[in-house]
């Protein structure tokens, strides 16, 4: 008998699924639009629109890049379409992928889907094979040899809008950077506007199949969203003129949501932000490399930056600050552009933020005090506790915990409420596991290791606009 489904569409069964089938790339460098196509072994296909734009730099040479940068593209995003079902086999139509490659399509299928599978409670290790059908990779040297010819030098700043790549971008803009942001919401066009740089707008599109098949009783959940966003800002790096994309990514990323037992008793991680971690950073690279050759980089500019040193920098800017907007419900397709001010995302970026801005210009970036609203109080403590951290783009537990007793000893801040109830838990635990007593640094250091971290000097680092 058929599972009824909310649609009242017959059931969509991903474990009768077998197969996933990376199938053909269609790509335009003309006019800069491609389609991915996927399927399951039974069905349905999906096809996945980019649409990058037209070129800045207009030298054909730089096709074979953009099109060897693709081929990368429709491999990691192939996980959206994936994801429905889990299948244990991955088959990519086309020549076998070189090892490191495979190494990050691995890795990106199934440390990326992690959360996802905890979530839907299924195994959380289940790394699927990847078996091509064949031929030799283009990216293979040939009898001529060499990866394809390397994009210009130069930098482009994915920005998603949020306090993170606006630090970036901020730290970067004499570099003449290009900023471009795929499906922008309006706080990435409000980024560059305050940092007076142009912002170039990529397309895309997901399969409105998907949609349906979540109705239908797919596997649904979170996707290692950043690795899509940086590999699609790779390949435009052939169109737009630039070699090395520089991200916001921070340390924190690193600290796993949750850590769970595996089949054999030992400790498997989970992290919601592990495709903006160390974990994935050198799969990336050496799957660049081995593509694209050792000109073209990825960089996470704040990877040496702790989020309190980077909310601390970025309250020096105050050009950015109704600009930016770091609520990802907000980014939710037909969501309001504003801080919903109730969820974790706003409640740590608030918090982080607090230390360096007085109470009232805070609650005029984010509507209110969220610190002195006591139906906060769970969320707040959410953020220290190690069996409550939310799936979601938060600093670490130590982190929440130092800025929290940081603000217990700030007059304007030490009577809101929820500072007063969690300080002292706050304090014993910044004190255990740090950074306590926390000194933030100071913003030209942080900007200046921005610079470095790209490989520019430190010194000269201009701020804002
Ligand atoms: C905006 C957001 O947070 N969306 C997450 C949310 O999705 P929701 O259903 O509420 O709305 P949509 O984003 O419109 O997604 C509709 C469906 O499409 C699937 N999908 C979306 C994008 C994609 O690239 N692939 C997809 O398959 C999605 O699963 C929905 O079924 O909940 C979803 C389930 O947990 C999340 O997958 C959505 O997250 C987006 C992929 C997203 O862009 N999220 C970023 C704001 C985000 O989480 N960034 C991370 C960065 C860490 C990382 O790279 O993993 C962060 O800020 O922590
Ligand atoms: N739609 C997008 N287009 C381009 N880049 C994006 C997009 N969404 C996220 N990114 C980039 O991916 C990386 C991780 O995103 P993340 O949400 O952590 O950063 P953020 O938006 O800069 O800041 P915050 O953490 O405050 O929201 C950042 O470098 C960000 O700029």
């Amino acid at each position: 008998m058929e599972r009824p489904t909310p649609t009242g569409g017959p059931a969509f069964e991903p474990e009768r699924v077998q197969v996933f089938v990376v199938e053909q790339l269609e790509a335009d460098p003309e006019s800069g639009r491609a389609q991915l196509h996927y399927r399951f072994d039974d069905g349905p296909r999906f096809t996945e629109h980019l649409d990058f734009g037209p070129r800045r730099v207009a030298d054909p040479a730089l096709d074979e890049g953009f099109l060897a940068a693709l081929r990368l593209v429709h491999l990691v995003a192939g996980v959206s379409y994936y994801k429905a079902a889990l299948p244990p086999v991955v088959e990519v139509q086309g020549p076998a992928l070189g090892p490191a490659v495979e190494r990050l399509a691995q890795a990106v299928y199934d440390q990326g889907l992690r959360e996802l599978k905890l979530r839907n409670g299924l195994p959380v290790e289940q790394a699927p094979v990847f078996r091509a059908t064949g031929g030799r990779s283009p990216e293979q040297p040939g009898p001529t040899g060499g990866p394809p010819p390397p994009p210009p030098p130069g930098l482009g700043i994915p920005v998603g809008g949020g306090k993170d790549s606006a630090l970036v971008v901020a730290a970067l803009r004499e570099s003449d950077p290009v900023l471009l942001s795929v499906n922008p919401p309006p706080a990435a066009r409000r980024v560059a506007a305050a940092a007076g740089l142009p912002l170039v707008e990529i397309r895309r599109r997901l399969d409105p199949e998907l949609l349906v098949l979540n109705q239908r009783g797919a596997w649904n959940g979170h996707v290692p969203i950043t690795a899509v966003v940086a590999l699609v800002a790779v390949a435009a790096g052939y169109r737009l003129g630039y070699a090395t994309t520089v991200l916001a990514l921070e340390s924190s990323a690193d600290e796993p949501t949750r850590l769970v037992a595996g089949p054999d008793g030992r400790v498997v991680a989970v992290n919601h932000q592990w495709s903006k971690s160390r974990e994935l950073e050198p799969l990336l690279g050496a799957a660049l490399v081995e593509t694209l050759g050792p000109a073209v980089s990825v960089r996470s500019a704040l990877r040496a930056v702790p989020e309190l040193d980077v909310a601390a920098a970025f309250a020096t800017l105050p050009e950015y600050h109704r600009a930016f907007l770091s609520c990802n419900r907000a980014f939710v397709a037909g969501a309001e552009d504003r801080w919903c001010g109730d969820c974790p995302k706003c409640r740590f970026v608030f918090l982080a933020l607090a230390p360096n801005l007085p109470p009232e210009e805070l609650a005029g970036i984010f509507g209110r005090n969220l610190l002195d609203d006591p139906s906060q109080l769970a969320g707040f403590a959410a953020l220290l506790d190690p069996e409550d951290k939310p799936f979601e783009c938060v600093g670490t537990r130590g982190e929440s915990a130092a800025a929290l007793a940081a603000l217990a000893e700030q007059p304007r801040w030490a009577g809101a409420s929820i500072v007063a109830q969690l300080a002292p838990r706050a304090r014993a635990l910044a004190e255990a596991s740090g950074p306590w007593p926390w000194r933030p640094a100071s913003p030209e250091a942080v900007l200046g290791a921005v610079r470095e971290a790209v490989g520019l000097e430190a010194t000269g680092a201009r701020r804002g606009a």
